[in-house]
C-alpha cells in the first residue's frame, strides 16, 4: 500500500497540489482520475521520487520515502516499475534488449542466462513471445505498450505506475492493455497506480478511483460507486466523457445507430 499524506506542491507560488491525502491499495488497479492540469502527473512524479513535495510525506508499505536516507529511497525505487505515456522504448535496441535493460541496471548480479530467461518469460506474459528480435519501429502502438509493461515488470516490481496507458491507442487495443495491467496486478499482487482521464478504463478496471480536481482529492471510491456520486465536479467530468455522452444518446434516441460523435458522425 502507498500512503500519501498532506502532499503539497507549488511552482513559482502557484499551488498545484493542495494537501493530497490518499492511499493506493495493494493488489488493485488504483486510478488517478481527473481532467487536464489537475495535478495528476505532478502527484505521480512526487510519488515515484522524480519531484520533491514542498510539504507532506509518501509511505511505501510502511516505509517513509520522502526525506528518508538515500539507501532506503533507492531500495524503494528498485521496486518501482514504470510504464511511460509514449512507451519510451530505446529505438536503437531490440524489443528483448529493451526488456533486459532494467535488469542490467538493477540486478547486475544476474547471469546472462537468467536475464535471457526472465526477458523470455516477461515477453511471453504480455503475449510477445515472438517479437524479441524486432526493433521498436517495427511494432504497433499496442505492442509497444506491451513491451513497456514487460520492461516494467521484468525486475519483479512491487509497485507499477502507468502514465495514461491508453494514449494513442484505439478503443479495442485500449481495453486489451487495461485488462493486461489488471491481470498482472492481481497475478503478482502489485500496487498499481494508473493516471488516466479515460472513462472506459474507469468502467473496465477501476477498482479504486481517486478523483483529483484543481490539486485536491474530491472523491475516492470504486467503479460501482462512481456513476451515482453527488460531487458536482466529478459528475461534470463523467458526463462530459465521450463514452457517457454516447451512451446517453443511445438511451435518449434508442439503438446503436444513435451512437454518434460530437459532430454527429457515426462512431
Ligand atoms: N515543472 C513544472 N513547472 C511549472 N509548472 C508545472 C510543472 N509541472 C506541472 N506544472 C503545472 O502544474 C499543473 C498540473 O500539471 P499536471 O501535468 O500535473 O496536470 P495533469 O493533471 O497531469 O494534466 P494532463 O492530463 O493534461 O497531463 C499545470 O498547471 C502545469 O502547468
Amino acid at each position: 500500500m502507498i500512503e500519501v499524506s498532506n502532499v503539497q506542491k507549488a511552482f513559482d507560488g502557484n499551488p498545484v497540489l493542495k494537501g493530497i491525502n490518499c492511499t493506493f491499495e495493494t493488489g488493485k488497479c488504483n486510478l488517478l482520475l481527473g481532467g487536464s492540469g489537475t495535478g495528476k502527473s505532478v502527484l505521480l512524479q512526487c510519488i515515484v521520487g522524480l519531484m520533491k513535495p514542498d510539504i507532506g510525506s509518501i509511505t511505501f508499505d510502511g516505509t517513509v520515502y520522502t526525506n528518508n536516507k538515500v539507501g532506503i529511497r533507492q531500495e524503494i525505487r528498485r521496486k518501482i516499475g514504470m510504464l511511460f505515456q509514449g512507451s519510451a522504448l530505446f529505438d536503437s535496441m531490440t524489443v528483448a534488449e529493451n526488456v533486459a535493460f532494467p535488469l542490467q541496471m538493477l540486478t547486475p548480479e544476474m547471469s546472462a542466462e537468467e536475464r535471457r530467461d526472465r526477458v523470455e518469460f516477461c515477453l511471453k506474459r504480455v503475449g510477445l513471445e515472438n517479437a524479441g528480435t524486432k526493433m521498436p519501429a517495427e511494432v504497433s502502438g499496442g505492442m509497444k505498450k506491451r513491451v513497456g509493461i514487460a520492461r516494467a515488470i521484468a525486475p519483479q516490481c512491487t509497485y507499477l505506475f502507468c502514465d495514461e496507458p491508453n494514449s494513442g491507442l484505439d478503443p479495442a487495443t485500449s481495453i486489451k492493455i487495461d485488462n493486461l495491467i489488471h491481470e498482472i496486478t492481481h497475478e503478482y499482487n502489485i500496487t498499481t497506480v494508473i493516471v488516466t482521464h479515460d472513462m472506459n478504463s474507469v468502467i473496465e478496471i477501476g477498482e479504486h478511483i481517486i478523483f483529483l480536481y484543481e490539486g485536491q482529492k474530491l472523491w475516492d471510491g470504486t467503479k460501482d460507486e462512481i456513476l451515482n456520486v453527488e460531487v458536482p465536479e466529478l459528475k461534470e467530468f463523467i458526463f462530459s466523457s465521450s463514452l457517457v455522452r454516447a451512451a446517453k444518446r443511445v438511451d435518449d434516441e434508442g439503438g446503436l445507430a444513435a451512437i454518434t460523435d460530437e459532430q454527429g458522425a457515426n462512431i
